[in-house]
């Protein structure tokens, strides 16, 4: 780093913890050394180990005010910022306007401190992901957001005043409760009305000129009717009687006495309705049927490249989520078969479907709702600063390898790859164990599916085999993934073959003293998956992980006492 922002650095810790270096190994923060080359705790730097991009000072017991004047003298210096993670701790003082001058910011988790006064506009910050700044003291009207676009939003438990705006989307009630002052429909609390402004004569003649030209269109409209009608009376007294078509009617008034729910179905074909849908045997929704779907309150929870994704809770069920892909050319067998290979290979690690619908336009896959979240999460988002250590890592990899070589094997013959894999469709079951979600999902060009050679099923599945190296290495490196994490193994793979193989490594695994042998290990299988020329198998791949995982183990019993 440039020694402008290194000293900047220096000065910014200063203010928080004035003389008193907190009691953390390795801390840093001091003039001699490099945030970047030195990782100094609470630093994450950009792939050439360069630039500051992430400060993530959470649950350090901090306290003082942030200054971010002094971090950034010139604001060109922050420009990098991507994530501020500072949750936890006893920052006082007000958010500076400066904040949304940094306009690569994605993550800003301030939650669980003492900021006071009011929020800047964050709406400026044009690539803000998350807003988290629950259990503070915030005062003033709500800033403007970007809300389309968040993923996550939390202000609960603060001191904000006015209306919460219409267009947040989908954050409920629970991201703005614990603000007495707050009001809007969201939180049922009904906002006093304005008083009415005296019009201008100007605007009353535009406001009373709308109504002449309203009325004057309607008057038209109803004389077209009434001559439609008219002309329509003569013909059928002219023509001989028509058979009414069987579906015209039965079709619109389905359509307007259906209920709607927020993903409200739009392709439904007349009559058929509840036959597209087809419930598999599952015991969180014994009887479901698609009318129910419809009914339930559903909640976007988010929209991907490939669909949208909704929590639904039907009447006195278990929460489910609807995947709904659009525009996947497939025909209704097809898909149907397709759902149904995948229905009949079952895996501990493995999200089973529960239901599907298809119709012309769009194919609905519903999914038990999994509450505690996704390996994404608990990467990127940890909240209550919970260890993500060594061993569970491992054991996680290990996992999800097991199970994907599993699936690969049940489904050659169809060549069905999962076709998606990322961190943020591993979930965790309620016993904190991995499972993979939306298996088979997406529509995969087969080279020649009539001739199924061991080449085309090597090449039809090694897109997953590269993209659970990518989750091997957001595993080891901590690192967030960005597209489909080409950048990501570019990154390692440089660093690496310049022989800096520690520098990759997530912080947190240094700390905490693991295997550098098995996390090298894991490095090693992670670059054969991206590699792109010989990929190996997921079978091979899943051998290679659980024998590290059993050397873990191993080398676990025998340390012990
Ligand atoms: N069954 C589930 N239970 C709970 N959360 C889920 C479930 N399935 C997915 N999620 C979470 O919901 C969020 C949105 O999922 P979605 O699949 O729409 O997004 P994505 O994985 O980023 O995109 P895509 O899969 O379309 O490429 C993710 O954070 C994901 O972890």
């Amino acid at each position: 780093e440039d020694e402008n922002v290194i000293q900047a650095l220096v000065t910014f810790m200063d203010t928080l913890v004035p003389g008193n270096m907190p009691n953390i190994p390795n801390w840093g923060w001091n003039t001699s050394s490099d945030p970047c080359t030195s990782k100094w705790v609470g630093i994450i730097c950009d792939k050439d180990n360069k630039t500051v991009k992430n400060i993530v000072l959470e649950k350090l017991n901090l306290s003082g005010t942030v200054d971010f004047d002094s971090v950034c003298p010139e604001i060109t210096n922050c420009k990098k910022l991507t994530h501020l993670f500072l949750s936890g701790n006893r920052f006082s003082g007000k958010i500076p306007d400066s904040i949304t001058e940094l306009p690569n910011l994605k993550r800003i988790v301030i939650s669980n401190n003492k900021f006071s006064n009011e929020l800047p506009d964050f709406s400026k910050i044009t690539s803000l992901l998350t807003f988290l700044a629950q259990n503070n003291q915030l005062t003033g009207p709500l800033p403007r957001f970007n809300y389309n676009q968040l993923q996550d939003f939390n202000v609960a438990n603060n001191n904000f005043n006015g209306p919460v705006p219409d267009d947040t989307g989908r954050f409920d009630a629970n991201s703005f409760a614990g603000n007495p002052q707050l009001c809007g429909n969201k939180l049922s609390v009904p906002c006093p009305v304005k008083k009415k402004k005296k019009k201008s004569k100007f605007r009353d003649f535009v406001f009373y000129g709308g109504y002449v030209i309203l009325g004057f269109i309607i008057v038209v409209l109803i004389a077209l009717l009434v001559f439609k009608k008219m002309k329509t009376h003569d013909h059928e007294k002219s023509d001989p009687p028509m058979k009414n078509s069987p579906d015209s009617g039965r079709s619109s008034g389905s359509r307007n006495s259906r209920p709607r729910s927020e993903f409200s179905i739009t392709s439904v074909e007349s009559g058929g309705v509840s036959t597209s849908m087809v419930v598999l045997s599952s015991p969180v929704v014994n009887g479901l049927r698609f009318e129910d779907l419809l009914r339930a309150p559903a909640e976007l929870i988010g929209r991907g490249k490939h669909g949208s994704l909704y929590k639904v809770k039907p009447d006195g069920g278990c929460p489910i989520v609807v995947k709904r892909i659009k525009d996947w050319k497939i025909s209704r067998d097809e898909f149907k078969k397709r759902m149904m290979k995948i229905d009949g290979v079952k895996h501990p690690n493995v999200l089973p479907l529960v239901a599907y619908y298809s119709s012309k336009q769009e194919k609905l896959l519903v999914y038990e709702y999994q509450q505690n979240g996704s390996l994404f999460r608990l990467l990127h988002e940890s909240q209550n600063g919970q260890m993500f250590d060594w061993g569970s890592r491992l054991s996680f990899a290990s996992s999800i390898a097991t199970a994907l070589a599993f699936m690969h094997q049940e489904l050659q013959a169809d060549l069905i790859p999962h076709g998606n894999l990322k961190s943020s469709n591993i979930l965790l079951k309620n016993n904190m164990e991995p499972c993979i979600s939306e298996y088979g999902l997406m529509p995969i060009d087969h080279p020649d599916p009539d001739q199924t050679s061991d080449r085309t099923t090597i090449s039809t599945f090694k897109i997953d085999v590269y993209a659970f190296g990518v989750v091997l290495l957001e595993l080891l490196t901590g690192k967030p993934v960005q597209d489909n994490g080409s950048g990501l193994a570019k990154w390692v793979s440089s660093v690496v073959k310049e022989e800096w193989t520690g520098e990759v490594f997530d912080k947190a695994l240094i700390v905490e003293g693991a295997s550098e042998e098995r996390m090298v290990g894991l490095l090693q299988v992670a670059l054969k998956c991206v590699n792109t020329s010989m990929p190996p198998s997921m079978a091979e791949v899943a051998a290679m992980v659980s024998s590290l995982k059993e050397e873990e183990e191993r080398s676990m019993t025998s340390s012990d006492p």
